[in-house]
């Protein structure tokens, strides 16, 4: 089932139209990773799915119900962390998070519990050490503290690994996958090897409207490469090999590169033959995988 689904969302800033009618689902307990070039729309399209702007046109549903802007009852149902979260720096985490908790009307019973067990999640230690003092990664992750601590359904987080070290974001991108279960996750991100690394989903977002939207196995499917590459002993049967198979040149050293269309399994075998009866025999071969950076790169061409 989804847990958030976008119908022909439309908004513009004045003459600018940003989003033509933005169309998408995310099934509960999945990781959705958000991505467009800057100016896509991501942010916009976040606050829309927080209640935090307006929408010219189109529906927004979280669990079934109709976000309206401003709307706080459905915003209970959502965390959000922003990209660089602010804090009140002189506070302990636990004295911040008893203050979001009671700000958000969490019972003084349950909060307690909810902390401690917020801050085991996200590998904080309850202590006297004042946020001031705290790493870039370690606020970051007392912002996931935060998001969750009303149990929401579905967490929105906005570039969350953009300001950190590639340490922070590895720790970081753990986090997020050990929250399977607990919530479903949408993130937006210029990083696409993050995406690739945690997300179930990928939504690709370029001009208004999201142009490739589904698992990324499904997506590297449908935007494979037609290449094989061949690997041969010696560039002299590299050579060899590139004329056999009707190639003027090869490519450096000792690797034949195939464009080819159709069916891969009819061409491979129809290749391999080939070299086999002239005793050109490969020592590798590898079809060429597609990375999200290439697909990225094949829908907002
Ligand atoms: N309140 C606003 N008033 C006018 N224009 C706005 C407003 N908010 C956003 N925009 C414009 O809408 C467009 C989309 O902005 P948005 O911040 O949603 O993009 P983004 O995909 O998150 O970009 P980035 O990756 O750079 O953060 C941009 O052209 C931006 O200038």
């Amino acid at each position: 089932m989804a847990i958030l689904e976008l119908h022909d969302v439309k908004k513009n800033f004045g003459d600018k139209q940003v989003l033509k009618g933005l169309t998408f689902e995310v099934p509960e307990g999945s990781i959705f990773g958000f991505v467009g070039e800057n100016s896509a729309g991501k942010t916009t399209t976040m606050k829309m799915i927080l209640g935090l702007e307006t929408i010219d046109s189109g529906q927004i549903l979280i669990d079934g119900k109709r976000v309206h802007y401003g709307n706080s009852l459905i915003n209970r149902m959502v965390g959000y962390l922003p990209d660089v979260p602010k804090y009140y720096g002189y506070m302990t985490p636990k004295e911040y998070l008893t203050l979001c908790g009671q700000l958000t009307g969490i019972s003084k019973n349950d909060l307690s519990d909810r902390i401690e067990k917020m801050l085991k999640i996200v590998d904080l230690p309850i202590n006297k050490h004042r946020i001031h003092g705290f790493s870039r990664g370690m606020k970051q992750r007392l912002g996931i503290a935060q998001a969750l601590l009303n149990h929401p359904k579905l967490l929105i987080c906005d570039e969350p690994t953009s300001a950190l070290d590639p340490i922070g974001r590895s720790e970081f991108l753990n986090l997020l996958t050990s929250l399977k279960g607990e919530t479903t996750i949408v993130f937006s991100t210029h990083i696409l090897t993050d995406v690739e690394r945690i997300s179930d989903y990928v939504g690709i977002l370029h001009d208004g409207v999201l142009k490739a939207n589904d698992s990324l196995d499904n997506l590297k499917t449908q935007y494979a490469k037609s290449q094989i590459i061949f690997e041969f002993i010696s560039e002299d049967t590299a050579e060899k090999a590139a004329q056999i198979l009707g190639k003027n040149s090869h490519n450096n050293q000792k690797q034949v590169i195939l464009n080819y269309t159709g069916d891969y399994q009819i061409i491979a075998e129809t290749v391999l033959n080939t070299l086999l009866q002239s005793h050109l025999i490969p020592i590798s071969m590898n079809r060429q995988k597609t990375n999200l950076e290439d697909i990225f790169m094949e829908v907002t061409a």
